[in-house]
């Protein structure tokens, strides 16, 4: 069975008109008035048509939603205001919902990023930014901490390379710290892991590392690779520190016990990778509350999580040099950065709304830009700074083998400087058994326990309701991210029978 594009959600018009407009050359009518201005913004016409009402030139980050927390805007929904529903209030909320602005005046934007109005022409740099399908660096602007750098891991990242061109001033960006403020063991179903939890000077979240090596906990064998530690963590953060100071914020080695109390010291691990031991496996998350804490089966984003802590999880199988001896196991190795970016970066309260109009039959992409978003606003300069505290895929030339479907993550990640030495595909659970049972025809199960899935309720029952998330949302969503956002999954035939 072939698929069509215009079997997808949101029908043939949104995607074909996204198409249209994002193609490098945008068609000019032949005996059109010229334009006084440069050309119209792909994103805002594709919000505009997708969505229908008014959005103009000027205002594409108008929403279809009142400012929420300022209850002086205009049309404002203010819960505290609610009298129950009477005809008089009724009658007060009739003509409330209008477009309320979130931008200042253009003028206003330019002089607080240096740029004088007039040497900037309209739709110059800053277009690039609404660019829909880009996944733009759209971390909020870098408020520096007063923080003691000694103990941060600091980087200069792209950002901070100067314009090109001297003769405009573009504000500096601090170089990006990361610092590892907490460490602790997590036993998982998979097996044991550090949580780490960062801090940063980008944005005010919580950003976490969850390190897979349980060799740390193996104390008398000789390592095959050096143990993933984080170097802010086991920094001395002052002269007066005391050792139940450091192991209370997880600057320990071994395992932590009534017994075994280690405090760590600042970075100094001299053992090298044994020959033959795989880069580690690494995935970048993103955080899903839907898809991780309450099981939404609208995504495999819980899915994603588990099954990442569990490839990561497997013992690794190193051959031997020589073939008289045999392999050598060694536990498995790897990190899941968690990125505190709800909504592919939109946030929750918009990702809900997105749903809604994902539910009026529009799809996860045009349902984010008429909520005056872009398809995906995520960053990942903090997952490379905390890549390079914890020296993954940078200094020891091991690289790492991400797990993802989503080029601009490899993109990204290399525009970081780490090594992406391999991309290990992140095939959904309800797909590798659907293939299964395409690929033979034949018992399904025997073809999924060969594939190493075994039972999928065996492994990581971390969300509610198992191990598998399936469905036609689901259905939809992940063809939209192969076919909008050029995910690199083979799609599967449609086929309710087998769901
Ligand atoms: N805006 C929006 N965000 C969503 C939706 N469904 C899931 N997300 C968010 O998408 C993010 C996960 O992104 P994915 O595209 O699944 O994964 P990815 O990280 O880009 O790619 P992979 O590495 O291949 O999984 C999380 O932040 C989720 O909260 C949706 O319908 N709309």
């Amino acid at each position: 069975m072939t698929i069509h594009h215009g079997e997808l959600e949101g029908g043939v018009s949104d995607e074909a008109l996204l198409d249209l407009l994002t193609a490098p050359t945008f068609p000019v009518a032949k005996h059109g008035t010229k334009r006084r201005d440069s050309e119209l913004d792909p994103l805002l016409l594709a919000a505009a048509a997708a969505s229908g009402p008014h959005v103009t030139r000027n205002h594409y980050a108008h929403d279809f939603f009142p400012a929420v927390g300022d209850p002086r805007a205009e049309g404002a929904w203010d819960w505290t205001k609610w009298r129950g529903d009477d005809a008089l209030s009724r009658q007060e909320r009739k003509p409330r919902l209008k477009y309320v602005s979130r931008q200042k005046p253009r003028r206003q934007r330019l002089r607080e990023l240096g740029i004088e109005a007039n040497e900037e022409k309209e739709n110059g740099p800053a277009r690039e930014a609404t660019d829909p399908l880009r996944c733009a660096g759209n971390l909020p602007p870098s408020v520096p901490k007063a923080s003691s750098s000694s103990t941060s891991t600091a980087v200069s990242s792209p950002a901070t390379v100067p314009s090109p061109d001297a003769s405009r001033s573009v504000p500096a960006t601090p170089a990006i710290e990361v610092k590892c403020m907490a460490r602790t063991r997590v036993p998982t179903p998979h097996g044991p892991v550090f949580l780490h939890l960062y801090h940063n000077n980008r944005d005010n979240k919580e950003h976490l590392a969850i390190v897979v090596d349980p060799a740390q906990f193996l104390e008398d064998i000789p390592h095959r690779a050096p143990p993933i530690r984080s170097r802010s963590l086991d920094a001395v953060w002052s002269e007066s520190e005391t050792e139940v100071e450091r192991i209370t914020r997880g600057a320990y080695v071994g395992r932590l016990s009534q017994t075994s109390q280690v405090p760590s010291t600042p970075w100094e691990h001299t053992n090298q990778m044994t020959d033959n031991v795989p880069s580690p496996l690494v995935r970048i998350h993103s955080e899903c509350f839907t898809g991780e804490t309450i099981g939404s089966m609208r995504c495999d984003c819980g899915e994603q999580l588990d099954e990442a802590i569990r490839l990561i999880s497997q013992p690794i199988t190193i051959p031997s040099s020589s073939p008289a001896l045999p392999p050598v196991v060694i536990p498995g190795r790897g990190v899941v950065v968690y990125l505190r970016q709800e909504g592919r970066g939109i946030g929750l309260l918009s990702k809900i709304r997105a749903y809604n109009l994902q539910d009026l039959g529009h799809d996860t992409v045009t349902a984010n830009l008429m909520l005056g978003h872009k398809a995906d606003e995520r960053g990942y300069e903090i997952a490379g700074a905390i890549m390079r505290d914890l020296r993954m895929g940078t200094e020891r030339g091991e690289g790492v083998r991400l797990l993802t479907n989503n080029p601009d993550k490899v993109h990204a990640l290399e525009q970081e400087g780490i090594r992406v030495v391999e991309r290990v595909p992140m095939v959904p659970r309800s797909w590798q058994r659907r293939q299964a049972k395409y690929a033979a025809q034949r018992n399904a199960i025997d073809i999924a326990v060969s594939l190493g899935m075994e039972d999928p309720h065996v492994h990581g029952l971390t969300m509610i309701g198992g191990g598998e998330v399936y469905g036609e949302d689901l259905d939809k969503y992940l063809r939209t991210k192969v076919l909008r956002m050029g995910h690199m999954l083979p799609l599967l035939p449609q086929d309710p029978d087998t769901i």
